[in-house]
Protein backbone atom coordinates (compact mmCIF):
# COMPACT_ATOMS: atom_id res chain seq x y z
CA UNK A 1 0.00 0.00 0.00
CA UNK A 2 1.42 3.23 -1.09
CA UNK A 3 -0.50 5.65 1.31
CA UNK A 4 -2.60 5.32 4.47
CA UNK A 5 -5.12 7.91 4.84
CA UNK A 6 -5.93 8.55 8.65
CA UNK A 7 -7.42 11.35 10.80
CA UNK A 8 -5.93 13.32 12.26
CA UNK A 9 -7.87 16.55 13.86
CA UNK A 10 -10.44 15.47 12.13
CA UNK A 11 -9.45 15.72 9.22
CA UNK A 12 -8.57 12.91 6.39
CA UNK A 13 -4.91 13.10 5.17
CA UNK A 14 -3.24 10.52 3.10
CA UNK A 15 0.24 9.27 4.60
CA UNK A 16 2.30 8.22 1.86
CA UNK A 17 4.99 4.93 2.77
CA UNK A 18 8.41 6.64 2.69
CA UNK A 19 9.11 3.55 0.31
CA UNK A 20 7.68 4.66 -2.63
CA UNK A 21 10.15 7.76 -2.15
CA UNK A 22 13.62 8.17 -3.41
CA UNK A 23 16.35 10.16 -1.96
CA UNK A 24 19.15 12.00 -3.78
CA UNK A 25 21.66 14.89 -2.36
CA UNK A 26 22.29 18.20 -3.50
CA UNK A 27 24.61 21.19 -2.48
CA UNK A 28 24.59 21.82 1.61
CA UNK A 29 22.70 25.28 2.33
CA UNK A 30 24.33 25.88 5.01
CA UNK A 31 22.88 27.15 8.30
CA UNK A 32 22.25 30.99 8.61
CA UNK A 33 23.85 30.74 12.40
CA UNK A 34 26.62 29.12 13.29
CA UNK A 35 25.74 29.13 17.06
CA UNK A 36 21.97 29.20 19.07
CA UNK A 37 24.19 32.19 20.73
CA UNK A 38 24.77 33.66 16.85
CA UNK A 39 20.66 32.98 16.06
CA UNK A 40 19.80 35.43 18.97
CA UNK A 41 21.88 38.17 18.24
CA UNK A 42 20.93 38.27 14.33
CA UNK A 43 17.21 37.78 15.89
CA UNK A 44 18.05 40.74 18.27
CA UNK A 45 19.61 42.78 15.57
CA UNK A 46 16.65 42.55 12.92
CA UNK A 47 14.14 42.85 15.01
CA UNK A 48 13.76 46.94 15.33
CA UNK A 49 14.22 46.85 11.17
CA UNK A 50 11.36 43.50 10.67
CA UNK A 51 9.48 43.06 13.49
CA UNK A 52 8.67 39.74 14.77
CA UNK A 53 10.03 36.96 13.16
CA UNK A 54 7.76 34.58 11.78
CA UNK A 55 8.77 30.95 11.08
CA UNK A 56 6.37 28.26 9.20
CA UNK A 57 7.41 24.74 9.89
CA UNK A 58 6.34 21.54 8.09
CA UNK A 59 4.92 18.42 9.75
CA UNK A 60 5.17 16.18 7.20
CA UNK A 61 3.66 12.98 8.39
CA UNK A 62 4.39 9.12 6.48
CA UNK A 63 4.12 5.99 7.31
CA UNK A 64 5.83 2.89 7.55
CA UNK A 65 4.90 -0.47 8.77
CA UNK A 66 1.54 0.57 9.35
CA UNK A 67 3.16 3.41 11.92
CA UNK A 68 2.80 7.37 11.15
CA UNK A 69 6.59 8.76 11.64
CA UNK A 70 7.30 12.53 11.43
CA UNK A 71 9.94 14.00 8.74
CA UNK A 72 12.80 15.35 11.05
CA UNK A 73 16.25 17.15 9.66
CA UNK A 74 19.13 15.90 11.93
CA UNK A 75 21.84 18.65 12.28
CA UNK A 76 25.24 17.19 13.75
CA UNK A 77 24.79 14.09 15.98
CA UNK A 78 21.94 15.04 18.19
CA UNK A 79 20.14 18.00 16.72
CA UNK A 80 16.66 17.74 15.19
CA UNK A 81 14.34 20.34 13.46
CA UNK A 82 11.20 20.45 11.42
CA UNK A 83 11.71 21.07 8.06
CA UNK A 84 10.38 25.16 7.48
CA UNK A 85 12.44 28.46 8.03
CA UNK A 86 11.39 32.17 8.30
CA UNK A 87 9.39 34.27 6.01
CA UNK A 88 9.65 37.52 3.85
CA UNK A 89 8.07 40.71 4.97
CA UNK A 90 4.13 40.15 3.75
CA UNK A 91 4.59 36.74 2.33
CA UNK A 92 1.94 34.29 3.64
CA UNK A 93 2.22 31.48 5.20
CA UNK A 94 1.64 28.41 2.79
CA UNK A 95 3.35 30.12 -0.02
CA UNK A 96 6.78 31.02 1.83
CA UNK A 97 6.23 27.26 3.31
CA UNK A 98 6.17 26.34 0.12
CA UNK A 99 8.87 28.67 -1.34
CA UNK A 100 11.13 26.81 1.99
CA UNK A 101 10.11 23.28 1.07
CA UNK A 102 11.21 23.56 -2.77
CA UNK A 103 14.64 25.14 -1.32
CA UNK A 104 14.85 22.40 0.86
CA UNK A 105 14.14 19.21 -0.97
CA UNK A 106 12.91 20.26 -4.66
CA UNK A 107 15.59 18.97 -7.35
CA UNK A 108 18.06 21.46 -8.53
CA UNK A 109 18.48 22.38 -12.22
CA UNK A 110 20.28 25.04 -13.85
CA UNK A 111 17.65 27.54 -15.58
CA UNK A 112 17.55 29.29 -18.93
CA UNK A 113 19.52 32.59 -17.72
CA UNK A 114 22.08 29.76 -16.24
CA UNK A 115 20.93 30.60 -12.13
CA UNK A 116 20.66 27.44 -10.07
CA UNK A 117 17.19 26.68 -8.82
CA UNK A 118 15.21 24.08 -7.65
CA UNK A 119 12.06 22.54 -9.30
CA UNK A 120 8.45 23.32 -7.09
CA UNK A 121 8.35 20.49 -4.29
CA UNK A 122 5.07 18.99 -5.03
CA UNK A 123 3.09 18.59 -1.52
CA UNK A 124 -0.13 20.27 -0.16
CA UNK A 125 -0.13 22.83 2.52
CA UNK A 126 -2.49 21.97 5.17
CA UNK A 127 -4.27 23.70 8.64
CA UNK A 128 -1.92 24.97 10.98
CA UNK A 129 -1.70 22.26 13.76
CA UNK A 130 0.26 24.19 16.18
CA UNK A 131 1.96 27.80 17.48
CA UNK A 132 4.62 28.60 19.95
CA UNK A 133 5.80 32.11 20.90
CA UNK A 134 8.88 33.01 21.50
CA UNK A 135 8.60 36.56 24.36
CA UNK A 136 12.47 37.36 24.16
CA UNK A 137 15.54 36.84 22.37
CA UNK A 138 16.37 33.68 24.28
CA UNK A 139 15.34 30.25 24.26
CA UNK A 140 12.26 30.20 26.35
CA UNK A 141 9.02 29.45 24.35
CA UNK A 142 5.53 29.00 25.08
CA UNK A 143 2.35 27.34 22.73
CA UNK A 144 0.42 30.41 23.49
CA UNK A 145 1.34 34.07 24.31
CA UNK A 146 2.03 35.33 27.65
CA UNK A 147 -0.69 37.94 28.55
CA UNK A 148 2.21 40.63 29.75
CA UNK A 149 3.88 39.98 26.13
CA UNK A 150 3.03 42.77 23.72
CA UNK A 151 5.85 42.40 21.35
CA UNK A 152 6.72 38.94 20.78
CA UNK A 153 10.46 38.30 19.20
CA UNK A 154 9.34 35.40 17.00
CA UNK A 155 6.02 33.10 16.43
CA UNK A 156 6.03 29.78 15.01
CA UNK A 157 3.46 28.00 13.29
CA UNK A 158 3.86 24.37 12.87
CA UNK A 159 1.86 23.47 9.52
CA UNK A 160 0.21 20.30 8.25
CA UNK A 161 1.82 19.27 4.44
CA UNK A 162 0.79 16.30 2.88
CA UNK A 163 2.71 14.52 0.00
CA UNK A 164 1.51 12.78 -3.00
CA UNK A 165 1.59 8.89 -2.76
CA UNK A 166 5.63 8.53 -4.26
CA UNK A 167 8.40 11.04 -5.00
CA UNK A 168 11.54 12.45 -4.48
CA UNK A 169 13.40 14.30 -2.33
CA UNK A 170 16.64 16.31 -2.91
CA UNK A 171 17.99 16.98 0.76
CA UNK A 172 21.06 19.23 1.01
CA UNK A 173 24.42 17.27 1.55
CA UNK A 174 24.11 18.75 5.42
CA UNK A 175 21.61 17.65 6.64
CA UNK A 176 20.06 13.88 7.22
CA UNK A 177 16.34 13.34 6.58
CA UNK A 178 14.67 10.89 9.39
CA UNK A 179 11.53 9.93 9.62
CA UNK A 180 10.90 9.53 14.01
CA UNK A 181 8.05 7.42 14.57
CA UNK A 182 5.27 9.68 16.71
CA UNK A 183 5.77 6.95 19.98
CA UNK A 184 9.44 7.81 19.74
CA UNK A 185 8.68 12.19 19.86
CA UNK A 186 5.58 11.69 22.60
CA UNK A 187 6.81 13.91 25.19
CA UNK A 188 10.41 12.92 24.95
CA UNK A 189 11.83 17.03 25.27
CA UNK A 190 15.20 15.94 26.64
CA UNK A 191 15.88 14.60 23.03
CA UNK A 192 13.73 16.03 20.62
CA UNK A 193 12.60 19.74 22.78
CA UNK A 194 8.99 20.65 23.77
CA UNK A 195 7.87 21.97 20.01
CA UNK A 196 8.63 18.34 18.67
CA UNK A 197 7.46 16.35 21.87
CA UNK A 198 4.48 18.23 21.89
CA UNK A 199 3.46 17.02 17.93
CA UNK A 200 2.12 13.67 18.63
CA UNK A 201 -0.94 14.69 21.26
CA UNK A 202 -1.80 17.92 18.67
CA UNK A 203 -1.67 15.29 15.95
CA UNK A 204 -4.03 12.62 17.93
CA UNK A 205 -6.52 10.60 15.91
CA UNK A 206 -10.29 10.29 17.79
CA UNK A 207 -10.98 7.20 17.16
CA UNK A 208 -7.69 5.51 18.10
CA UNK A 209 -7.92 8.02 21.03
CA UNK A 210 -11.54 6.46 22.54
CA UNK A 211 -10.00 3.03 22.09
CA UNK A 212 -7.38 3.88 24.05
CA UNK A 213 -10.23 4.86 27.08
CA UNK A 214 -12.96 2.83 26.76
CA UNK A 215 -12.89 0.01 29.36
CA UNK A 216 -13.33 -3.68 27.84
CA UNK A 217 -17.17 -4.56 29.15
CA UNK A 218 -16.54 -8.14 31.22
CA UNK A 219 -19.12 -10.43 32.57
CA UNK A 220 -15.98 -10.02 35.91
CA UNK A 221 -17.10 -6.48 35.98
CA UNK A 222 -19.07 -5.19 39.08
CA UNK A 223 -21.76 -2.61 39.60
CA UNK A 224 -19.50 0.76 39.98
CA UNK A 225 -16.90 -0.77 37.38
CA UNK A 226 -17.35 1.53 34.57
CA UNK A 227 -18.00 4.96 36.92
CA UNK A 228 -19.74 6.36 39.50
CA UNK A 229 -20.26 9.63 38.63
CA UNK A 230 -21.80 12.65 40.37
CA UNK A 231 -23.45 15.14 39.37
CA UNK A 232 -23.78 18.75 41.73
CA UNK A 233 -26.91 20.93 40.65
CA UNK A 234 -30.17 21.16 39.89
CA UNK A 235 -32.23 24.31 41.40
CA UNK A 236 -35.66 25.34 41.08
CA UNK A 237 -35.18 26.96 37.94
CA UNK A 238 -33.22 24.36 36.34
CA UNK A 239 -33.87 20.98 36.50
CA UNK A 240 -32.67 19.33 33.00
CA UNK A 241 -29.19 20.53 33.10
CA UNK A 242 -27.86 17.80 35.97
CA UNK A 243 -30.62 15.50 34.25
CA UNK A 244 -28.22 15.88 30.70
CA UNK A 245 -25.24 15.63 32.17
CA UNK A 246 -26.22 12.67 34.74
CA UNK A 247 -28.02 10.64 31.95
CA UNK A 248 -25.32 11.41 29.65
CA UNK A 249 -22.84 9.77 31.73
CA UNK A 250 -25.00 6.59 31.88
CA UNK A 251 -25.83 6.56 28.15
CA UNK A 252 -22.50 6.66 27.57
CA UNK A 253 -21.49 4.07 30.03
CA UNK A 254 -20.97 4.62 33.21
CA UNK A 255 -22.94 2.41 35.40
CA UNK A 256 -24.23 4.60 38.44
CA UNK A 257 -25.10 8.63 38.01
CA UNK A 258 -26.18 10.57 41.35
CA UNK A 259 -27.31 14.31 40.76
CA UNK A 260 -26.54 16.33 44.15
CA UNK A 261 -29.27 18.80 43.79
CA UNK A 262 -31.89 21.65 46.17
CA UNK A 263 -34.45 19.58 47.70
CA UNK A 264 -37.13 21.79 45.24
CA UNK A 265 -35.73 20.25 42.22
CA UNK A 266 -35.25 16.58 43.00
CA UNK A 267 -38.36 14.78 42.82
CA UNK A 268 -38.54 16.80 39.35
CA UNK A 269 -35.17 15.25 38.23
CA UNK A 270 -36.29 12.18 39.87
CA UNK A 271 -39.76 12.06 37.41
CA UNK A 272 -37.24 12.39 34.65
CA UNK A 273 -35.76 9.15 34.92
CA UNK A 274 -35.83 6.31 37.34
CA UNK A 275 -32.19 5.27 36.61
CA UNK A 276 -30.81 8.76 38.36
CA UNK A 277 -29.86 8.73 42.15
CA UNK A 278 -31.20 12.10 43.52
CA UNK A 279 -30.28 13.67 46.61
CA UNK A 280 -31.71 16.38 47.64
CA UNK A 281 -29.22 17.99 50.13
CA UNK A 282 -27.84 21.03 49.05
CA UNK A 283 -27.84 23.82 51.02
CA UNK A 284 -29.64 21.95 53.83
CA UNK A 285 -28.33 20.98 57.26
CA UNK A 286 -25.75 18.56 57.22
CA UNK A 287 -24.96 19.03 53.70
CA UNK A 288 -21.35 19.10 53.88
CA UNK A 289 -21.29 15.96 55.69
CA UNK A 290 -23.50 14.06 53.75
CA UNK A 291 -21.88 15.48 50.57
CA UNK A 292 -18.72 14.24 51.91
CA UNK A 293 -19.67 10.55 52.52
CA UNK A 294 -21.27 9.97 49.30
CA UNK A 295 -18.00 11.65 47.28
CA UNK A 296 -15.60 8.46 49.01
CA UNK A 297 -18.19 6.19 46.66
CA UNK A 298 -17.42 8.49 43.38
CA UNK A 299 -15.33 8.61 40.83
CA UNK A 300 -15.34 11.62 39.09
CA UNK A 301 -17.70 14.83 39.81
CA UNK A 302 -19.43 17.94 37.73
CA UNK A 303 -19.89 20.75 39.75
CA UNK A 304 -22.59 23.44 38.38
CA UNK A 305 -25.20 21.95 35.74
CA UNK A 306 -28.38 24.08 36.59
CA UNK A 307 -26.95 24.86 40.04
CA UNK A 308 -28.22 28.47 40.25
CA UNK A 309 -26.09 31.49 42.05
CA UNK A 310 -28.20 31.87 45.06
CA UNK A 311 -26.35 33.77 47.94
CA UNK A 312 -26.09 30.26 49.53
CA UNK A 313 -23.74 28.76 47.29
CA UNK A 314 -21.00 31.14 48.15
CA UNK A 315 -20.70 29.87 51.24
CA UNK A 316 -21.14 25.28 50.14
CA UNK A 317 -20.01 26.06 46.94
CA UNK A 318 -16.04 26.17 48.11
CA UNK A 319 -16.45 23.56 50.65
CA UNK A 320 -17.71 21.27 47.72
CA UNK A 321 -14.44 21.88 46.02
CA UNK A 322 -12.28 21.62 49.11
CA UNK A 323 -14.04 18.09 49.19
CA UNK A 324 -13.37 17.21 46.13
CA UNK A 325 -9.82 18.12 45.92
CA UNK A 326 -9.00 16.39 49.54
CA UNK A 327 -10.69 13.26 47.85
CA UNK A 328 -8.25 13.90 44.55
CA UNK A 329 -11.84 13.02 42.19
CA UNK A 330 -11.45 14.03 38.81
CA UNK A 331 -13.31 17.45 38.97
CA UNK A 332 -15.60 18.87 35.69
CA UNK A 333 -16.86 22.47 36.66
CA UNK A 334 -19.60 23.76 34.15
CA UNK A 335 -22.28 25.86 33.85
CA UNK A 336 -22.98 27.73 37.50
CA UNK A 337 -20.02 26.21 38.65
CA UNK A 338 -17.63 28.09 36.52
CA UNK A 339 -19.85 31.22 37.43
CA UNK A 340 -18.78 30.85 41.32
CA UNK A 341 -15.73 29.40 40.65
CA UNK A 342 -14.51 33.37 39.72
CA UNK A 343 -14.17 33.76 43.63
CA UNK A 344 -12.56 30.15 44.15
CA UNK A 345 -9.95 29.92 41.60
CA UNK A 346 -7.22 29.34 44.10
CA UNK A 347 -8.65 26.28 45.32
CA UNK A 348 -8.46 24.31 41.32
CA UNK A 349 -4.91 26.04 40.88
CA UNK A 350 -2.80 23.23 40.06
CA UNK A 351 -5.61 20.75 40.51
CA UNK A 352 -3.92 18.27 37.64
CA UNK A 353 -7.40 16.56 37.80
CA UNK A 354 -9.69 19.32 37.08
CA UNK A 355 -11.29 20.01 33.84
CA UNK A 356 -13.22 23.27 33.21
CA UNK A 357 -15.64 23.14 30.00
CA UNK A 358 -16.55 27.26 29.99
CA UNK A 359 -18.69 28.31 26.77
CA UNK A 360 -17.81 31.56 25.46
CA UNK A 361 -19.05 33.79 27.98
CA UNK A 362 -18.00 31.99 30.76
CA UNK A 363 -14.64 31.77 29.34
CA UNK A 364 -14.52 35.41 29.80
CA UNK A 365 -15.54 35.75 32.94
CA UNK A 366 -12.31 33.55 33.60
CA UNK A 367 -10.17 35.26 32.06
CA UNK A 368 -11.60 38.79 33.74
CA UNK A 369 -11.08 36.40 37.18
CA UNK A 370 -7.56 35.92 36.65
CA UNK A 371 -6.67 39.80 35.09
CA UNK A 372 -6.37 39.04 31.69
CA UNK A 373 -8.70 41.22 29.39
CA UNK A 374 -11.32 39.33 27.63
CA UNK A 375 -10.36 37.71 24.28
CA UNK A 376 -13.71 38.85 21.72
CA UNK A 377 -16.05 35.88 21.00
CA UNK A 378 -15.18 36.39 16.82
CA UNK A 379 -11.63 36.23 17.77
CA UNK A 380 -9.67 34.57 14.98
CA UNK A 381 -9.26 30.30 16.17
CA UNK A 382 -5.51 31.13 16.35
CA UNK A 383 -5.95 33.80 18.87
CA UNK A 384 -8.70 31.57 20.82
CA UNK A 385 -6.52 28.58 20.93
CA UNK A 386 -3.49 31.64 22.49
CA UNK A 387 -6.01 32.24 25.34
CA UNK A 388 -7.30 29.01 26.06
CA UNK A 389 -3.53 27.66 26.93
CA UNK A 390 -2.73 31.01 28.51
CA UNK A 391 -5.83 30.61 30.88
CA UNK A 392 -4.89 26.95 31.20
CA UNK A 393 -1.31 27.53 32.21
CA UNK A 394 -1.94 30.57 34.35
CA UNK A 395 -4.29 28.00 36.66
CA UNK A 396 -1.31 25.59 36.90
CA UNK A 397 -1.77 23.47 33.95
CA UNK A 398 -5.17 22.23 34.65
CA UNK A 399 -7.42 21.40 31.38
CA UNK A 400 -9.70 24.48 29.91
CA UNK A 401 -12.09 23.31 27.11
CA UNK A 402 -13.53 26.56 25.80
CA UNK A 403 -16.72 25.49 23.61
CA UNK A 404 -17.98 27.24 20.78
CA UNK A 405 -17.80 26.86 16.90
CA UNK A 406 -14.79 24.77 17.36
CA UNK A 407 -13.89 23.31 20.65
CA UNK A 408 -10.61 24.32 22.16
CA UNK A 409 -8.85 22.64 24.53
CA UNK A 410 -5.69 22.97 26.34
CA UNK A 411 -3.53 22.56 29.34
CA UNK A 412 -1.22 25.29 28.58
CA UNK A 413 1.45 23.16 27.23
CA UNK A 414 -0.53 21.25 24.24
CA UNK A 415 -3.71 22.58 22.35
CA UNK A 416 -5.91 20.49 20.45
CA UNK A 417 -8.88 22.13 18.61
CA UNK A 418 -11.77 20.00 18.00
CA UNK A 419 -14.14 21.08 14.56
CA UNK A 420 -16.36 18.35 13.59
CA UNK A 421 -19.30 20.20 12.55
CA UNK A 422 -21.95 19.61 14.83
CA UNK A 423 -24.76 21.20 14.27
CA UNK A 424 -25.83 24.89 13.68
CA UNK A 425 -28.61 24.34 16.40
CA UNK A 426 -27.67 26.36 19.39
CA UNK A 427 -30.25 24.85 22.02
CA UNK A 428 -29.79 24.81 25.57
CA UNK A 429 -28.22 21.42 27.24
CA UNK A 430 -25.83 20.67 24.80
CA UNK A 431 -22.56 21.66 27.28
CA UNK A 432 -24.48 19.98 30.42
CA UNK A 433 -23.79 16.78 27.61
CA UNK A 434 -20.08 17.65 27.35
CA UNK A 435 -19.99 18.10 30.79
CA UNK A 436 -21.25 14.52 31.79
CA UNK A 437 -19.45 12.81 29.05
CA UNK A 438 -15.99 14.37 29.67
CA UNK A 439 -16.28 13.37 33.58
CA UNK A 440 -16.82 9.72 32.45
CA UNK A 441 -14.62 9.64 29.65
CA UNK A 442 -11.78 10.92 32.19
CA UNK A 443 -12.57 8.51 34.54
CA UNK A 444 -12.50 5.76 31.99
CA UNK A 445 -9.08 7.35 31.08
CA UNK A 446 -7.29 7.16 34.57
CA UNK A 447 -8.30 3.82 35.09
CA UNK A 448 -6.50 2.93 32.24
CA UNK A 449 -3.47 4.89 33.07
CA UNK A 450 -3.14 6.82 29.54
CA UNK A 451 -0.83 9.93 29.17
CA UNK A 452 -2.77 13.37 29.69
CA UNK A 453 -5.92 11.24 30.18
CA UNK A 454 -8.03 14.58 30.82
CA UNK A 455 -6.94 16.29 27.68
CA UNK A 456 -7.76 12.81 25.43
CA UNK A 457 -10.63 12.47 27.69
CA UNK A 458 -11.98 16.34 26.59
CA UNK A 459 -11.06 16.17 22.76
CA UNK A 460 -13.09 12.94 22.65
CA UNK A 461 -16.02 14.03 24.30
CA UNK A 462 -16.13 17.20 22.42
CA UNK A 463 -16.11 14.77 19.04
CA UNK A 464 -18.89 13.06 20.75
CA UNK A 465 -20.97 15.26 21.79
CA UNK A 466 -20.50 17.08 18.20
CA UNK A 467 -20.75 13.85 16.46
CA UNK A 468 -24.08 13.73 18.51
CA UNK A 469 -25.36 17.13 17.33
CA UNK A 470 -24.65 16.34 13.80
CA UNK A 471 -26.28 13.31 14.07
CA UNK A 472 -29.41 14.40 15.49
CA UNK A 473 -29.96 16.75 13.74
CA UNK A 474 -30.40 15.00 10.33
CA UNK A 475 -33.61 13.69 11.63
CA UNK A 476 -35.22 16.80 14.06
CA UNK A 477 -33.67 19.87 11.65
CA UNK A 478 -34.27 23.32 13.59
CA UNK A 479 -36.49 21.19 16.47
CA UNK A 480 -33.57 19.73 17.89
CA UNK A 481 -33.66 19.57 21.69
CA UNK A 482 -30.86 18.32 23.99
CA UNK A 483 -33.01 15.66 25.16
CA UNK A 484 -32.91 14.01 21.46
CA UNK A 485 -28.99 13.83 21.53
CA UNK A 486 -29.25 11.51 24.51
CA UNK A 487 -30.63 8.91 21.94
CA UNK A 488 -27.83 8.72 19.27
CA UNK A 489 -24.88 8.86 22.18
CA UNK A 490 -23.68 5.12 21.17
CA UNK A 491 -24.42 5.56 17.11
CA UNK A 492 -21.95 8.65 17.49
CA UNK A 493 -19.52 6.63 19.78
CA UNK A 494 -19.94 3.65 17.19
CA UNK A 495 -19.17 6.30 14.47
CA UNK A 496 -16.42 7.56 15.97
CA UNK A 497 -14.45 4.20 16.61
CA UNK A 498 -14.68 3.42 13.41
CA UNK A 499 -13.29 6.64 12.02
CA UNK A 500 -10.29 4.89 9.68
N1 LIG B 1 -32.76 23.01 30.78
C1 LIG B 1 -31.91 23.43 31.71
O1 LIG B 1 -32.07 23.19 32.89
C2 LIG B 1 -30.71 24.18 31.29
C3 LIG B 1 -29.95 24.81 32.27
N2 LIG B 1 -28.78 25.43 31.99
C4 LIG B 1 -28.04 25.96 33.11
O2 LIG B 1 -28.29 27.31 33.22
C5 LIG B 1 -27.28 27.92 33.99
C6 LIG B 1 -26.84 29.20 33.33
O3 LIG B 1 -26.15 28.90 32.12
P1 LIG B 1 -26.10 29.93 30.93
O4 LIG B 1 -25.24 29.37 29.88
O5 LIG B 1 -27.48 30.31 30.52
O6 LIG B 1 -25.48 31.21 31.67
P2 LIG B 1 -24.32 32.20 31.29
O7 LIG B 1 -23.02 31.54 31.26
O8 LIG B 1 -24.42 33.36 32.21
O9 LIG B 1 -24.67 32.66 29.82
C7 LIG B 1 -25.73 33.50 29.69
C8 LIG B 1 -25.57 34.35 28.44
O10 LIG B 1 -24.29 34.34 27.90
C9 LIG B 1 -24.36 34.62 26.52
N3 LIG B 1 -23.68 33.59 25.76
C10 LIG B 1 -23.50 32.29 26.11
N4 LIG B 1 -22.83 31.65 25.16
C11 LIG B 1 -22.54 32.56 24.21
C12 LIG B 1 -21.85 32.51 22.97
N5 LIG B 1 -21.30 31.35 22.52
N6 LIG B 1 -21.74 33.63 22.25
C13 LIG B 1 -22.29 34.79 22.69
N7 LIG B 1 -22.95 34.89 23.86
C14 LIG B 1 -23.08 33.80 24.60
C15 LIG B 1 -25.85 34.67 26.18
O11 LIG B 1 -26.23 36.01 26.22
P3 LIG B 1 -27.46 36.61 25.35
O12 LIG B 1 -27.24 36.15 23.96
O13 LIG B 1 -28.66 36.03 25.97
O14 LIG B 1 -27.31 38.06 25.52
C16 LIG B 1 -26.41 33.86 27.30
O15 LIG B 1 -27.78 34.12 27.54
C17 LIG B 1 -26.14 26.90 34.08
O16 LIG B 1 -26.12 26.30 35.34
C18 LIG B 1 -26.54 25.89 33.05
O17 LIG B 1 -26.05 24.61 33.39
C19 LIG B 1 -28.24 25.41 30.64
O18 LIG B 1 -27.40 24.29 30.66
C20 LIG B 1 -29.32 25.29 29.58
C21 LIG B 1 -30.30 24.20 29.86
N1 LIG C 1 -20.98 27.52 16.81
C1 LIG C 1 -20.99 26.23 17.07
N2 LIG C 1 -20.94 25.31 16.10
C2 LIG C 1 -20.97 23.99 16.37
N3 LIG C 1 -21.03 23.49 17.62
C3 LIG C 1 -21.06 24.36 18.63
C4 LIG C 1 -21.06 25.76 18.44
N4 LIG C 1 -21.13 26.36 19.65
C5 LIG C 1 -21.17 25.38 20.56
N5 LIG C 1 -21.14 24.18 19.97
C6 LIG C 1 -21.17 22.86 20.60
O1 LIG C 1 -22.29 22.79 21.48
C7 LIG C 1 -21.93 22.17 22.70
C8 LIG C 1 -22.33 23.07 23.85
O2 LIG C 1 -21.67 24.30 23.74
P1 LIG C 1 -22.34 25.63 24.29
O3 LIG C 1 -21.44 26.76 23.92
O4 LIG C 1 -23.76 25.67 23.86
O5 LIG C 1 -22.24 25.32 25.85
P2 LIG C 1 -23.12 25.84 27.04
O6 LIG C 1 -23.61 27.23 26.78
O7 LIG C 1 -22.33 25.61 28.26
O8 LIG C 1 -24.33 24.80 27.00
P3 LIG C 1 -25.56 24.67 28.02
O9 LIG C 1 -26.74 25.20 27.29
O10 LIG C 1 -25.65 23.22 28.29
O11 LIG C 1 -25.22 25.45 29.26
C9 LIG C 1 -20.45 21.87 22.65
O12 LIG C 1 -20.27 20.49 22.40
C10 LIG C 1 -19.94 22.66 21.45
O13 LIG C 1 -19.02 21.90 20.73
Amino acid sequence: MASESVELNNRAISLPNLMKYTFGTKDAIPERDKSITERFSRLRREFPVMGMRRTVEAIILTHQHKMPHILLLKIGATYFKLPGGTLEPGEGDSEGLHRILTTLFGEPFIADDGQHIFAPFPCEIREVVANWWRPHFEPTQYPYLPSHITRPKEHRRMILVELPPEGCFHVPGNYNLLAAPLFELFENTPGYGPVIASLPLSLSKVGKILQSILPILSNRDHKGTCGKIGVVGGSLEYTGAPYFAAMTSLRLGADLAHVFCRPEAAVVIKSYSPELIVHPILCTPGCEAKFDEWLSRLNAIVVGPGLGRDADLDELFPKILTSVVKKELLLVVDGDGLFLLQKHLDLVKGYGKCMLTPNAMEFQRLEKAVGFSPTSFDAPDTELQTSVARLASHLGSLTVVRKGRSDIISNGVVTFDCSLPGSPRRCGGQGDLLSGSVATLAFWASEKCVENGGMLACLAACSLIRSCAEISFEKFGRGLVASDMIPVIQVALKHLLEQK
